[in-house]
């Protein structure tokens, strides 16, 4: 079956509903009903964390999933989508696209990303794989092992990065991931704005990823009590 995901969000807004337990709106049920929102509003796709929110917001919205499961292990630093286990078990739920962090750190078990995309193309051939990628240099990776589509999820949530913000000199990183690679590039992080999600398409982008702007009432509550 062909995916047509790519097709389906090509210069549009993808949402991303996520709530991690330690802030209030985490809850499967609720962001399904961000999903919802983002579909009434004409979003063409949903990035979502976890199994339980992925299944959910598929019962709620016929929009495509980007998947992703974040897990904090002790030996890695890598947190999104981090293992084999984790990519199988949100493949498994058959959404579009499985996200997982590409940023050359070491990944829990020793496990290597090479082996994890080689795992994943025998094993999910319909599944489309996004990298979520800090600098260039892991973009680069990510076109080697074969991605499908490059984030720029993980720019300035890095080491390498740290401080670091898309929309910088006017979107001069972003600028030159579209450079760096031939594959889709979905902006993607601190795309806070109308007139930067605006800005990434027409530089070049597949599409954007909006996410905490929308989906994450504390965010946008304290940007209002933090002009007071
Ligand atoms: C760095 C990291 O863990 N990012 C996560 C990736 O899925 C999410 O917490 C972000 O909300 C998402 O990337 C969208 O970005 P923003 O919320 O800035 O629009």
């Amino acid at each position: 079956m062909k995916n047509t995901f790519l097709d389906q969000v090509k210069g549009s807004l993808i949402i991303s509903c996520q709530a991690l337990p330690d802030e209030p709106l985490h809850s499967s049920f609720i962001m399904s009903r961000m999903a919802l929102a983002a579909k009434e509003a004409g979003a063409a796709g949903i990035r979502a964390n976890s199994i339980v929110d992925i299944q959910a917001i598929q019962d709620e919205v016929d929009l495509p999933v980007i998947g992703l499961n974040k897990v904090d292990y002790p030996d890695s630093p890598v947190y999104i989508t981090p293992t084999i286990k984790e990519m199988r078990a949100v493949a498994a739920t058959g959404c579009a696209a499985v996200a997982c962090d590409v940023t050359g750190q070491p990944r829990p078990n020793g496990e290597k990303l090479a082996d994890i995309v080689a795992t994943m193309r025998a094993e999910f051939p319909d599944t489309l794989l996004m990298a979520d990628t800090d600098t260039l240099e892991n973009v680069r990776l990510a076109d080697e092992l074969g991605f499908d589509i490059i984030g720029t999820t993980m720019h300035g949530y890095t080491p390498a990065t740290k401080g670091a913000n898309i929309a910088d000199d006017d979107f001069a990183y972003l600028k030159a991931v579209l450079k760096t690679t031939s594959h889709p590039v979905i902006a993607e992080g601190k795309v806070d704005t109308p007139a930067k999600m605006k800005r990434c398409l027409d530089l070049g982008c597949h599409a954007v990823v909006v996410g905490g702007a929308i989906t994450r009432p504390l965010q946008i509550a304290k940007n209002f009590i933090d002009a007071l």
